[in-house]
Order: C-alpha cells, then sequence, then structure tokens
C-alpha cells in the first residue's frame, strides 16, 4: 500500500470494534438512523436478518425497512412477519420507471426513509447478529469526519465441505473488484471489503452521490466518496464474518462486468460502458453464445431529483 493509505488504514479501521447499543444511542445526540435491507427473493433469509436488527429499533434503529426489489416469493410476508416495514421498489418514487438491478433499489430506498443514517445489510445474510448494525454505526456517530463506513470480515465460501473454512468468498472482490482498484485507484487499496454489502453512511452522502444501477452500486459510491470527501470520509470495522447465500460463478461474471463498467466509467474519461457480456454454455456438444445485460448506467444523485420535484424545474 502507499504512504498515504497504510497512514488512513491506521487511522481509520476498528479491527476490535467494542461499542455497544446504549453508548451508541447516547452518541446519537438527535441523529435518526435507518437499516435498510434490499431483497430480491430472499424469503428463506431475509426475516432472520430482520429478527436480528430488531432488537435495537426503537432506540438505536429508528426505521427497519425491506425494499422489496421485485421478489416472487413470500420475501415481504416473511420481512413484515418479522417486525420490518416493507416498501415494494415501484411504490417509491412512482414517476420514475424503475429499472432492474440493486442499485436501483438502494438509490429508491433513500426516498423510502428519513434517517439522518443510513446502514444498509444485504438480506440473504445468515448467522449474523445485532453487532452488524452498532459497528457499523460507530465511527459515524463518534468520529468527526466520517461519512461512510463499510464491513469487512471472513468471506466463507458455504458449500458442504467448505463450511469450516473462512475464506474463499468475496470472488468478485478478489477477481475483478481488488485488481481494478490497484490498477485504476491504488489509493482505496486499503479498503479490505470493497464490495461487502454491510455499510453504512450519512444521509447527506449519499444524496449527494449518483448511484449505479446494478452491482457497481458500491464499488460506484466507494469510488465517488473518495473522489467527493477524500479518503479520510471512509471507514472501515471488522464485523467477524459473513456468511451469505452464493450465487454461481456465470451470474457472478455478470456482477464483475457491472463492478468493472462502474470502475471505468469513473477512472477512465470516455469510457463508453460495457457491452452485454457474452458467456458460453455447452448445448449438445457445442459451446452457445449466452448474453448477459450489464447494467451501465447511474442514477443521479436523489438530492437533484428531489430539487427538481420541489421546484417542478
Ligand atoms: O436486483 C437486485 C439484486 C440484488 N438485490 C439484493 O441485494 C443483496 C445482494 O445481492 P446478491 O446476494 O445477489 O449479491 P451477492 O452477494 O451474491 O454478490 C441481496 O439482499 C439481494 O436480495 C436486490 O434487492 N435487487
Ligand atoms: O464480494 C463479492 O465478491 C460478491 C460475491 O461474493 P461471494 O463470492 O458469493 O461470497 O458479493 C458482493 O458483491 C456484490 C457486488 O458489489 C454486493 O452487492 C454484495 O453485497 C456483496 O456480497
Amino acid at each position: 500500500m502507499r504512504d498515504a493509505t497504510e497512514d488512513w488504514f491506521a487511522r481509520r479501521t476498528w479491527a476490535h470494534p467494542d461499542w455497544t447499543p446504549e453508548a451508541l444511542t447516547a452518541a446519537k445526540r438527535g441523529r435518526s438512523v435507518s437499516v435498510v435491507l434490499p431483497a430480491l427473493d430472499e424469503e428463506a433469509t431475509v426475516g432472520g436478518v430482520v429478527a436480528a436488527v430488531r432488537p435495537l429499533l426503537g432506540t438505536l434503529v429508528d426505521e427497519l425497512v425491506v425494499v422489496d426489489s421485485g421478489s416472487t416469493d413470500a420475501t415481504a410476508e416473511r420481512a413484515r412477519a418479522a417486525g420490518a416495514r416493507v416498501v415494494p421498489r415501484d411504490a417509491v418514487l412512482p414517476e420514475v420507471p424503475v429499472r432492474p438491478g440493486k442499485g436501483e433499489v438502494l438509490w429508491r430506498s433513500l426516498a423510502a426513509t428519513s434517517g439522518d443514517l443510513v446502514v444498509f445489510l444485504d438480506s440473504d445474510l445468515v448467522d449474523l447478529g445485532p453487532d452488524f448494525v452498532t459497528h457499523l454505526l460507530g465511527p459515524l456517530l463518534t468520529v468527526a469526519g466520517v461519512a461512510l463506513v463499510k464491513g469487512f470480515y471472513h468471506r466463507p465460501l458455504r458449500t458442504s465441505d467448505h463450511d469450516a473454512a473462512l475464506t474463499g468468498g468475496g470472488r468478485v472482490t478478489e477477481l475483478t473488484a481488488r485488481p481494478a482498484l490497484a490498477a485504476l485507484r491504488p489509493e482505496l487499496a486499503g479498503v479490505v471489503q470493497p464490495l461487502g454489502g454491510e455499510y453504512a453512511a450519512t444521509r447527506e452522502l449519499l444524496e449527494s452521490l449518483p448511484f449505479a444501477a446494478g452491482y457497481g452500486v458500491e464499488i460506484g459510491l466507494l469510488l465517488d466518496t473518495h473522489r467527493e470527501r477524500g479518503l479520510d470520509a471512509i471507514a472501515q470495522v471488522d464485523l467477524g464474518v459473513r456468511k451469505h447465500r452464493h450465487r454461481s460463478l456465470r451470474a457472478l461474471g455478470a456482477t464483475a462486468a457491472e463492478v468493472l463498467d462502474a470502475v471505468l466509467r469513473r477512472c477512465v474519461p470516455g469510457h463508453p460502458g460495457s457491452d452485454p457480456l457474452t458467456q458460453f454454455v455447452p448445448v449438445d456438444g457445442d459451446w452457445l453464445p449466452d448474453e448477459q445485460a450489464v447494467a451501465t448506467t447511474d442514477r443521479p444523485p436523489l438530492a437533484s431529483v428531489t430539487t427538481r420535484r420541489a421546484t417542478g424545474t
């Protein structure tokens, strides 16, 4: 790592966070907290994630919202039964036609919530405790100048014979995001989990930034926060172990393409946006091309949208 990044790492990394909900509730000093779970067909796990956060609701957490990304299973019912408010993505900013993708629901979640601080958790997590939320909020509530807090963790690749291992997960992180940052934004080389879906930020920051529509949303927010606010606005906390549902290598190919495109659009002037990703599947002895769409657009900063709505411009 470069010297400046090493200095940042020493200053802005909490390897053994020990904040308590009680201490952080006292530190809120009038600031409110929204926890947002983006969810697409997560009926199996969303209830457990909501249940993990529920003990904080009414003290450290002021609202707990699942933004449904067009689920066709029982995600909404399970989330509601566990105690979350559920908002369908098309119920937010209804005048703006919905686009697919994770970034889209995170962008819309800002218009569906009101907390001064916003915590994002994936809905496919398993075995997480309330500490994820508490520790993500720690630097935001107690350290001046911090606007974005990323979680980091061991990332086991949970297959039948790997459960005991603590590694193997974060495949797009290790094979796409980290190498891309090394090549194009080495100042961010100290961020342990640049793609992690568990992070917290001030609403003021989030509403000032564009949101990459698909899976490029995390790397886009990280790069844009660094560009707009500098490295010291970013912090990271150790959350222990993160277990979640893993998608196939083929699905992660399209994810990697969206991550790379979000990096290139921010770091390479004139980058035209990726073509669809052509993958190949074996069919009756032949390898046939199979195109995957790659989200290459950003939603504009929400603040600019709500200003236009308010002024009718
Ligand atoms: O179009 C989408 C894609 C994903 N997600 C949610 O975003 C989180 C992370 O997605 P996923 O688990 O697919 O990403 P991975 O961790 O596998 O990269 C999960 O809660 C998904 O339900 C979503 O709400 N809308
Ligand atoms: O970090 C990664 O490499 C990918 C895939 O993780 P696994 O290899 O399935 O553990 O998961 C992350 O990437 C997505 C794109 O940024 C985020 O949206 C997810 O929240 C995060 O889990």
